[in-house]
């Protein structure tokens, strides 16, 4: 009888569920949508009860297109949109307040009171972080000050909390396990990436009682096994990773200098750095990227908020276009000298320049500038973002081998081919685009036993394509120039 493994990847504006062979290829997917909340300008909440319920119907829906028993599914693991923030009544699973997605920036002034008194160089040593509403820590500190008898509750012992691996674990084995992995527990700004704890100093600084947070485990590990009436059997959850630290492992970045870099609604390149945690004199994040038998793997990131959310603003918000893929055929026929540079700071910008305040713009506008000439800045701008970290990166003294994108974006070759001239780098795509849901599907088999070893999961990677930079070097310093200027004029500084 053949064997499987099942991922859950929640996702910002989306979950999927995805069944793969145990040779890691995969089988089926299915995908549910559900709503965004924006109470207020800069806030972004979600209904925690749709990111559980949508898991599991993904879950059925596949296995049951799919014709699947149960037990066949020898693993699954839970891959998430990270820094998310939830807290629950322990006694009745319920949500106290929505869930404080990571790009709301409600905490914005407290976090600059957190600069301005001098806490963030401290921050940065003990977590790899900064001090950005990013975060889950000032999430869940204004939900323990704000929502009505929340931090009384909280004191008592009544109240967990968790990102969003951890709340759908907890609900899958109905309340049995509060659990997460290391790789998310190092986005919460709470977390001592170095002694692998909680920060007893961090939790006094943002009170948070500690009785509230779950224990972190390796991301691959025995979190538990899903109720039976859930599913239908129960089924050993084995794997839990933040997702873009999954999409690295899907994309089998396993030595120090190999690097991905996800084009989704944001964009998150990440740099395997060993067993090294760099601290970042140019703003960039240190983060685990996986923890084996105690073992940890570090990372630098670089996350920028609006990638593929740029595209989708020309479709949705300005009509530009009707599908995300006409943006390839509009710049296909867009000459590169069109001068337009397009700066998508919607929800401010993230690495290098942490401005939460800034907002977007577009420049170099002409009686002869048209839709496609928009558009076109609108993808370059992903590509000029991805530069921006290459360069910090650069700065940092780490410099990526390789760099293999995936994501909704990778679909985009135009895109893929000005990204490789403006890196000056080559740009691998892989076979299987799913990186994120295969990576936790391969933690999940490592601990199964389905994989033996890291050298094992490389076989089952793939390449699709690979883009060769074309461009000369005074076209792209050029090019890039004219982005350096447009970012500098939408800094909140000139506001
Ligand atoms: N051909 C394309 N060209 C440019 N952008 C695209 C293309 N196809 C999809 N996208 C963008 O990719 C994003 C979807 O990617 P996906 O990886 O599914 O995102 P997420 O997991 O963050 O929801 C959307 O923001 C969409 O605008
Ligand atoms: O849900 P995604 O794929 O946009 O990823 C979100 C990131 O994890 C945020 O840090």
């Amino acid at each position: 009888m053949d064997r499987y493994l099942l991922s859950i990847d929640q996702g910002t504006t989306s979950t999927r569920a995805v069944l793969f062979t145990t040779e890691g290829a995969i089988v089926a997917k299915a995908q549910s949508e559900f709503p965004q909340y924006f109470p207020e300008n800069g806030w972004v909440e979600h209904d925690p009860n749709d990111l559980l319920t949508t898991s599991i119907d993904c879950c059925q829906r596949v296995l049951k297109e799919q014709n699947i028993d149960v037990s066949q599914v020898a693993a699954m693991g839970i891959t998430n949109q990270r820094e998310t923030t939830i807290v629950w009544d322990k006694n009745t699973g319920k949500a106290i307040y929505n869930a404080i997605v990571w790009q709301d920036r409600r905490a914005s002034v407290y976090c600059q009171q957190l600069k301005d008194d001098g806490l963030e160089p401290m921050l940065q040593e003990k977590t790899g972080l900064l001090a950005d509403p990013y975060f889950s820590a000032t999430k869940l500190k204004w939900v323990l000050d704000n929502v009505s008898g929340a931090r009384q509750k909280a004191e008592q012992g009544d109240l967990l909390f968790g990102t969003v691996d951890t709340y759908l674990l907890w609900h899958l084995t109905h309340g049995k396990s509060h659990k997460t992995d290391a790789s998310n527990a190092s986005r919460t700004l709470l977390f001592n990436i170095h002694t692998q704890s909680w920060d007893k100093k961090l939790l006094a600084l943002f009170d948070i009682p500690e009785c509230m947070l779950p224990e972190v485990a390796d991301s691959a590990h025995d979190f538990g096994v899903s109720e039976k009436s859930i599913l239908g059997a129960e089924i050993p959850i084995l794997a839990m990773a933040g997702d873009q630290q999954a999409a690295l492992f899907g994309q089998a970045c396993f030595k120090s200098g190999m690097a991905k870099s996800t084009y989704g609604t944001g964009c998150f390149l990440i740099l395997n750095t060993g067993d090294k945690a760099l601290t970042s004199k140019n703003q960039l994040l240190t983060t685990v990227a996986y923890r084996l038998n105690g073992k940890v793997t570090y990372a630098v990131e670089g996350s920028i908020f609006v990638a593929g959310a740029a595209i989708q603003w020309l479709r949705d918000g300005l009509k530009l276009i009707n599908q995300a893929d006409e943006a390839e055929i509009l710049a296909r026929d867009t000459p590169l000298s069109h001068g337009v540079y397009m700066v998508p700071a919607f929800t401010g910008l993230g690495a290098p320049y942490w401005d939460p305040d800034a907002r977007g713009a577009i420049f170099g506008l002409t009686r002869n500038t048209g839709i496609k000439e928009i558009v076109t800045a609108g993808l370059q701008s992903v590509c000029y973002q991805t530069k921006d970290l290459q360069k910090s990166m650069e700065i940092d003294g780490v410099r990526p081998v390789s760099l293999r994108v995936d994501g909704g974006m990778a679909a985009n070759a135009w895109f893929l081919q000005f990204l490789a001239d403006i890196l000056g780098a080559r740009v691998d795509v892989p076979k299987v685009i799913e990186t994120t849901a295969q990576g936790v599907a391969f933690l999940a088999g490592l601990q199964a036993g389905i994989f033996t070893s890291l050298e094992h999961i490389e076989t089952a990677w793939n390449l699709e394509a690979s883009y060769d930079p074309v461009m000369t070097k005074p076209e792209r310093d050029k090019f890039y120039a004219g982005w350096k200027k447009s970012v500098k004029r939408v800094s909140s500084e000139l506001n």
